[in-house]
């Protein structure tokens, strides 16, 4: 006899063949969370742990049709979006934003190599098409940065613009601190119904960072499919990413920034 369903997941993002971002970290997490990943590729990266060296982006009526495939005939009760890789595709989420429940937006602008991600003038089509549906967005200090046009280099910075960006109206907003050096604390700024909190674990020392956001918002979606709420989501989500980093600290894979562990 086989047990129940598992809870159905999305993830609308781009393939790094490097293994350690995007899609693939999605599916690694999800299937980690017992939740079954379902994936509408808009990109795809020729990728490694040091940088990314091309991008072809999907064609957004082939990113329509996997949208279709996939929303005609099984129970999403989570998404995730990740790299969208043009405003063309951030509009075409967007449009199906009313067949998205429990839409997780983490706003992929640039890789933690540098390495843009996606094409300039992107902003407004984020902050004004996509957010407005979002349960909750998750830009890194850069991409917070990016969206509101000034410099987000510390908490404080990290708590204003969580408020700020909570303006164009998702549910909540999660501004990533996983970029603020110099800390015992990795600190996210969580803006949630007008009230902002911290979100903190121990700070880990090692170079493989890559797919942390990735895997964050991943797990923050296959939580919510699973039933948690959104507070529950992200603190399961913030401890799901502190222990994969620990078992992956000393890994050396590659000779740039490695990927995470997995499972939990
Ligand atoms: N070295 C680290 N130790 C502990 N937590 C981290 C570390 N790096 C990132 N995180 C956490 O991982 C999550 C993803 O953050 P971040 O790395 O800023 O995202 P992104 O990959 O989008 O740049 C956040 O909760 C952040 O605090
Ligand atoms: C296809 C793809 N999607 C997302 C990221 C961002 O991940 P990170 O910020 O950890 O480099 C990436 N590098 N590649």
């Amino acid at each position: 006899m086989s047990g129940p369903n598992p809870p159905v997941a999305m993830t609308i993002a781009g393939s790094d063949s490097g293994g350690g971002a995007g899609i693939q970290a999605d599916l690694k997490t999800f299937a980690s969370h017992g939740v079954f990943g379902t994936s509408v590729i808009t990109a795809l990266t020729a990728q490694n742990t040091v940088g990314v060296r091309g991008i072809s982006a999907v064609a957004p009526d082939f990113v329509a049709a996997q949208l279709d495939a996939v929303l005609d005939d099984l129970p999403v009760a989570a998404v995730k979006t990740g790299m969208l890789a043009t405003p063309e595709t951030v509009a075409l989420v967007a449009r199906y934003a009313p067949r998205l429940p429990a839409l997780v937006v983490d706003p992929v602008l640039v890789a933690s190599s540098g390495d843009r991600l996606f094409t300039a003038d992107a902003e407004r089509a984020y902050l004004e098409l996509l957010f407005p549906h979002a349960a909750v967005v998750t830009p890194n200090l850069r991409e917070a940065s990016v969206l509101l046009g000034r410099d987000v280099l510390d908490a404080d910075d990290a708590v204003k613009a969580a408020a700020d960006l909570a303006a164009y109206g998702p549910r909540c907003v999660v501004v990533k601190g996983g970029h603020l050096r110099g800390s015992a604390e990795a600190v996210d700024a969580v803006w949630h119904d007008g009230q902002v909190t911290l979100l903190s674990a121990p700070w880990i020392d090692t170079a493989n960072n890559h797919g942390t956001g990735c895997t964050f918002a991943a797990a923050t979606a296959a939580l919510l499919a699973g039933g948690s709420s959104l507070p529950d989501a992200l603190s399961g989500a913030k401890s799901y990413v502190h222990s994969a980093l620990v078992r992956s600290a000393d890994w050396t894979l590659g000779s740039g920034h490695g990927p995470l562990a997995w499972g939990l």
